[in-house]
């Protein structure tokens, strides 16, 4: 049996790093086995300008640690107001890498997003002829759509529409759930992309609701069926290009998760290195995972990959992981994927 693997230090092409004292304790988590990420823009006020941005960025830079190495890419929060060439001179300054599009009220701090997409028009043709990705949260808001659709039926009356009306739009579908997210990612050419995040190769719907309502596993979107599980776990593990990681690692305070209203997101920045070996292996697909963590993402986004690496060992016992990280006075759960892991980031 395969005991160690090293790959090519990993990417994370979806991350909420939050702000202010939550930042500060997630960053390094994410920091210590990734080399850059895709840095989410849903702050309260979110993430609007290049001079929002550029001032976010800042903040992370300042909030890492002494001797860990990191980058941000950053995202811009698309909005009806979103001003073309604000957007352009945003990616001009190389900092920025995508803009994200929120269906507004679709996920955490989406009220601000987009509901009538002839508004943001002139930005997506501007995106497309300059080849700035759009990074989109697939689903409808519609009350009469189940969530449990909501991804399949965002495809079929949004996503593709948007995408004929928009030749050359640069496109990544971020966190798909679902067989039909694999089957449209792969009905795309080179300008679509879709990331696939840790959890969701893990649970399916019944890990939230069976035997008690689980709050640590709710997330948007929600974790499907079983078929779509495998689906996932058959599209992350192909090696095909279009697929990358996304962790979509998305912190909530614990008295925030565990609420009569709790919010959507799994933090799991700790662990999902760890959890993505487990998975590969299952799948007999070790050797793909370096193409799904640390190559078909910089290769979406045009960017070189790491030249740094990482080794993963797989440990005779399994390893354990700290159940929560402490931020400030409270605690954000790590994600606990209900079954012993053996492999560990050993340098
Ligand atoms: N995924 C989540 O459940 N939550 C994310 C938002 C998002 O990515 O949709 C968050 O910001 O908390
Ligand atoms: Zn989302
Ligand atoms: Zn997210």
């Amino acid at each position: 049996m395969t005991s160690t693997l090293t790959l090519t230090r990993p990417d994370d092409w979806h991350l909420h790093l939050r702000d202010g004292e939550m930042m500060a304790a997630v960053l390094p988590e994410t920091a210590r086995h990734f080399a850059r990420a895709i840095i989410m823009p849903n702050l309260v006020p979110p993430v609007v300008t290049a001079a929002d941005a550029l001032a976010y960025r800042e903040r992370i830079l300042k909030a890492l640690p002494e001797g860990m190495a990191f980058e941000p890419l950053m995202t811009l929060y698309l909005t009806e107001g979103t001003d073309p060439a604000d957007v352009r001179a945003a990616a001009a300054s190389g900092l920025v890498k995508a803009v994200k599009l929120y269906p507004a009220g679709a996920t955490t701090n989406s009220h601000g997003g987009v509901r009538d997409f002839a508004k943001v028009r002139a930005v997506l043709e501007m995106m497309a002829e300059i080849g700035l990705p759009l990074c989109i949260h697939g689903e409808v808001t519609t009350p009469e759509v189940d969530i449990f659709d909501r991804e399949a039926v965002f495809i079929d009356t949004v996503l593709d529409p948007l995408r004929r009306s928009t030749p050359g739009l640069r496109v990544v579908m971020e966190h798909i759930t679902t067989r039909q997210g694999v089957d449209y990612a792969r009905s795309g050419g080179e300008d679509l992309g879709a990331t696939i995040t840790t959890h969701h190769l893990i649970i399916n719907r019944n890990h939230i609701l069976v035997g008690g309502i689980k709050p640590h596993y709710y997330c948007l979107p929600v974790a499907k069926r079983e078929e779509h599980r495998l689906a996932l776990r058959e599209a992350a593990s192909s090696g095909e290009a279009r697929f990358f990681l996304g962790t979509d690692s998305a912190p909530h305070p614990d008295r925030l998760k565990e609420h009569a209203c709790g919010c959507a997101g799994c933090f799991t920045a700790t662990n999902t290195m760890s959890l993505l070996a487990h998975v590969f292996e299952e799948e007999a697909a070790l050797d793909r995972l370096e193409a799904f963590a640390s190559l078909n993402g910089p290769r979406f986004y045009r960017l070189p990959a790491n030249a740094a690496r990482i080794t993963l060992a797989r440990r005779a016992s399994p390893v354990q992981f700290p159940a929560k990280i402490a931020v400030g006075t409270q605690e954000v759960t790590v994600f606990d994927p209900g079954v012993p892991v053996f492999w560990e980031v050993a340098g």
